[in-house]
């Protein structure tokens, strides 16, 4: 398998969590830079433990060799907050330009549940024709944002969103232009649609907008565990829903194969939130890093 121009990056979450800011408290910053350097990464997201001067963050991360290559951005188009979501975009832009990211990784949260205590599997939105709306055309006009400075927009489709199945994912990318990319998560793919086919289907049906990649496995009897006892989404982050790849459900092979035929460029992020009181954040980011240069070569 040969894969030219594809990037190994890893996200902070797996030393501290924005979402569950306890797990990982004791990890500093530079622990957390210094590991993913040490594990052998090009690159890294940004997390809310990361200077946000631009000078120190960059001489940190140069000092290591890291590179920033993209950061979440949370829209809140479907809660009216047009305005205010496209200001804070046009900020959030600027910052990752100036760290020479190329990508924009954003998720619609106006009606998210991914932060509540509500059961990650029964109480997902599901947008009206409006909140569709809404959202194609914000996203419509985050993309041009993102254009002007030769950036790419992913949107990141998630567990708890409106932008979580197959079938949501195939809407939005149809009711789309290309100025609007995937962020392809096969982690949250496997999560919703519960096999190893949709997963591969939808990369394969939409690879052509795939802009950015994050790796996670997930762990089924952890899910069925999360579904049985209606556990929210942060429950099941507790509870070790997910993992590094090579250490879950997932066969990595065919997706890494999908990206190799179709001359993927860009980034491939491990991400994979998990306790690190549980999971050793280094010992994770070794192994997963190990199976990715076994596996595709990068
Ligand atoms: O990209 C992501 C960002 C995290 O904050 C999120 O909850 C995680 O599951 C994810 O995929
Ligand atoms: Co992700």
């Amino acid at each position: 398998m040969e894969m030219k121009n594809v990037k190994i990056g890893i996200a902070p979450i797996a030393w501290t969590n924005d979402d569950l800011p306890d797990l990982g408290k004791e990890n500093t910053f530079e622990q957390c830079v210094s590991e993913m350097a040490l594990a052998g990464y090009a690159g890294c997201e940004i997390g809310n433990r990361y200077p946000r001067d631009l000078a120190v963050l960059k001489k940190a991360l140069d000092l290591r060799g890291l590179q920033i290559c993209n950061a979440w951005f949370s829209t809140y188009f479907t809660r009216g907050q047009k305005e205010e979501t496209i200001q804070k975009f046009i900020e959030h832009r600027d910052f990752l330009h100036a760290l020479g990211a190329k990508v924009i990784g954003i998720s619609e949260q106006g009606n998210s549940i991914q932060g509540t205590t509500l059961p990650i599997f029964d109480a997902k939105p599901v947008y009206t024709a409006a909140q569709w709306q809404a959202v194609t055309e914000g996203f419509e006009i985050l993309g041009a944002l993102a254009a002007e400075k030769g950036m790419r927009l992913g949107v990141h489709h998630h567990m708890g969103t409106g932008v979580q199945t197959e079938a949501e994912i195939d809407y939005l990318m149809e009711h789309t232009s290309e100025k609007v990319g995937l962020l392809y998560d096969c982690g949250h793919l496997y999560y919703s649609e519960g096999s190893q086919e949709a997963t591969l289907r939808v990369l394969e049906k939409h690879i052509g907008r795939v802009v950015h990649v994050h790796l996670k496995d997930v762990r089924p009897n952890v899910l069925e565990q999360v579904r049985c006892e209606k556990l929210s989404f942060l429950e099941g982050v507790r509870a070790g829903s997910f993992t590094v790849p090579s250490d879950g459900v997932i066969h990595f092979e065919p997706i890494f194969a999908c990206l190799a035929a179709h001359q993927y460029q860009g980034w491939m992020v491990v991400e994979a939130e998990q306790d690190p009181a549980k999971a050793n954040p280094l010992e994770y980011a070794l192994k997963a890093r190990a199976f990715i240069r076994e596996k595709t070569g990068c």
